[in-house]
């Protein structure tokens, strides 16, 4: 959505744009529940004309009073007593449905939003305006969408009662009209425009304001809080954020003063309006030409007509208010979605993996202009442990994400059991592939969640889970039902380590017939390191095994190594054959040699070897 500067001039034109989002927002709020929305609509109209009935069930009172007729009197009285009480049951209804929407809008909502980010791709996460959008539609669904609707049905009542009131008046004296209805019309443009603008400044502060944001973060995050604090950032933070939201106040009470004038002027010329008619009203009186009753009447339909116009304009300027929320949530609803296959593609199932091809794969990120990976050539059968290694960036990671088909790559480059991975049902794909990232998560749930979650069908077998964290040399807790993490009651906080190994046990888990592991050692001391590697080894043997290392004491322990640099692949072959062909490969590993050489001497000198 493209917004014009801070201080452009508003048209006609963006407030009809802006309007539009009303039946829209009526809609999506009408779909969480249609029984409740409509008696909502009901309701409001109800009231609205209530306070209308009441007036002329006291205007008829008092000129029945002045008739001094008891069977006129008491019948007013029975009227307005009547219109009272049901203005009374008509408002205790709109707060009981209106609380139970709210409920519902707040539940629904949220649901319909998580849904649709299950629905999106990797890329939507790692796009900053995505990001924005979604942190801002997560924040503020609680109460924005029923505070829209509110505005939505306080704007229903309000017309009702002020063009009603309106009714009344014109009875009396048509050209009235003139004054009352032209006033806040012309108004109504101005408090468009102001509502405009100030809509303007908050959607161009959007990416400041997640700045802000970060830095409140980074200030009140345990993950954070520790660097903040060794580091002594608290000052350079502080100030960062004072920086930002200074200006922020600056333009919010330039802002408000823009419109406190403004209101004032507005009233100011209302109430000299309002008073002339009042004026004529008395003299009518005066002259006979009205009763007493008419004269409360028309009094009371004045001051309502004032109260409502103000009512309406201070709605306008809440909806414009809300219109960037209303705009984000439609914008984020519809996002393109992942498609997973697709629809003019023959797509066939997939049982077991016996084979990957990958043939001239080159793939650059939508985001980023470097070509990551340049004509990727590689063969890895059922039976083979694959090593991949490779400097920081030569794009490893990424070929193991789109292995996994998590990025959409039209070209028909990599191939599982011949067939392109474009033409494979992707649930079906992702099934037969156990991985463990290198930024895996960290579930602060139970120890049974962590790892079942490799195969959540799996969950209640405990035999198996068991196995799995036997395998990953999961042996610090016992019981599948330990709450991990700080974040709950009774957790049990893990090593850096501890908690890759569960996250191994979490792959292993899974009964799959490709295994990936991205730097499975990251986090691992060498004894657990070598065992895991072991395990690995042992348990791919008729299957296909992937793993990512920075050391290649650990890759030599796979069938092939794949040497990857600047996002090619410079080496395929047994690490003795690496060895003795490649050159970049040698030097790494002499480079490991070396340190740990040093290392080892360095340990000796400290013990007087
Ligand atoms: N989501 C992304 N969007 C844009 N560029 C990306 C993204 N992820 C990675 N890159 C870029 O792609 C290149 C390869 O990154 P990749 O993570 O695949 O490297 P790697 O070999 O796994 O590195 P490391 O050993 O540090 O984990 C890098 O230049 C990186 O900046």
């Amino acid at each position: 959505m493209n917004i014009k500067e801070y201080d452009d001039h508003v048209t006609i034109k963006d407030i009809v744009k802006s309007i539009r989002i009303v039946p829209k927002t009526l809609v999506l709020i009408k779909n969480v529940d249609k029984q409740s929305f409509f008696i909502i609509i009901f309701l409001s109209l109800l009231m609205g004309g209530a306070p209308i009935v009441t007036l002329l069930g006291s205007q008829n009172l008092l000129n029945a009073i002045g008739s001094q007729n008891i069977r006129i009197i008491i019948s007013a009285l029975i009227f307005y007593i009547s219109a009272v009480l049901l203005s009374e049951i008509i408002s205790s209804f709109m707060e009981y449905y209106q609380n139970k929407f709210q409920t519902l809008i707040n539940y629904k909502l949220n649901l319909q939003i998580m849904d649709k980010c299950t629905k999106l791709s990797l890329r939507h996460f790692e796009d900053a305006e995505v990001y924005d959008m979604l942190q801002r539609v997560q924040n503020e669904t609680p109460y924005k969408p029923f505070e829209v609707f509110l505005s939505i049905l306080g704007a229903i009542s309000a017309i009702v009662t002020f063009f009603s009131s309106m009714m009344i008046l014109i009875h009396w004296k048509p050209w009235v009209l003139i004054i009352l209805i032209f006033i806040p019309l012309v108004f109504s443009f101005y408090f468009f425009k102001i509502g405009q603008r100030e809509f303007n400044v908050s959607w161009l502060r959007a990416p400041e304001k997640r700045k802000s944001w970060y830095l409140s973060y980074l200030m009140t995050r345990d993950n954070t809080f520790k660097e903040v604090k060794i580091y002594n950032l608290a000052g350079y933070i502080l100030n960062k954020f004072k920086e930002i939201n200074k200006k922020f106040v600056g333009q919010d009470i330039h802002l408000f003063k823009r419109r406190t004038v403004f209101t004032f002027i507005f009233e100011l010329v209302e109430q000299i309006c309002i008073n002339t008619v009042l004026v004529i009203i008395i003299i009518s009186a005066l002259a006979g030409e009205i009763l007493i009753g008419h004269v409360v009447g028309l009094i009371q339909a004045l001051n309502l007509i004032s109260s409502n116009s103000k009512k309406i304009l201070n709605i306008i300027h809440s909806l414009y208010k809300n219109n960037l929320y209303i705009n984000q949530l439609f914008e984020f609803l519809g996002l393109d979605e992942e498609v997973l296959d697709k629809e003019d593609r023959f797509v066939s199932g997939i049982d077991k993996i016996e084979s990957i091809k990958i043939r001239n794969l080159t793939f650059r990120y939508p985001t980023n202009p470097k070509v990551v990976l340049k004509n990727i050539n590689l063969d890895i059968n059922k039976g083979e442990r694959i090593a991949i290694v490779g400097a920081n960036g030569s794009g490893k990671s990424t070929l193991i994400k789109l292995l996994l088909k998590l990025y959409e790559h039209d070209e028909d480059s990599i191939f599982y059991n011949g067939v392109s991975i474009n033409d494979l049902d992707t649930e079906q794909l992702r099934k037969n592939i156990a991985v463990l990232f290198q930024d895996f998560v960290k579930y602060e749930l139970k120890l049974r969640e962590n790892v079942g979650f490799g195969d959540i069908t799996r969950i209640d077998r405990d035999g198996e889970l068991k196995q799995a964290m036997e395998r990953a040399r999961v042996n610090f807790i016992e019981d599948l039902d330990t709450q991990l993490g700080l974040w709950f009651v009774d957790g049990v906080q893990l090593s850096g380590g501890q908690w890759q190994k569960v996250a191994i046990a979490r792959a292993l888990f899974r009964d799959a017939s490709v295994y990936i592991l991205d730097e499975p050692s990251s986090a691992l001391d060498p004894i657990s390191e070598k065992e895991v590697i072991d395990m690995f080894i042992n348990m791919t043997k008729d299957k296909i095994g992937i793993f990512i290392s920075h050391r290649l004491s650990t890759a030599k322990l796979a069938d092939k190594v794949v040497v990857m640099n600047d996002g090619e692949i410079v080496g395929i072959g047994t690490h003795w054959e690496l060895l003795a062909t490649n050159e970049l490969y040698r030097r790494m590993y002499e480079l490991e040699a070396l340190k740990n050489e040093e290392e080892y001497e360095r340990l000796n000198e400290s013990a007087g070897l």
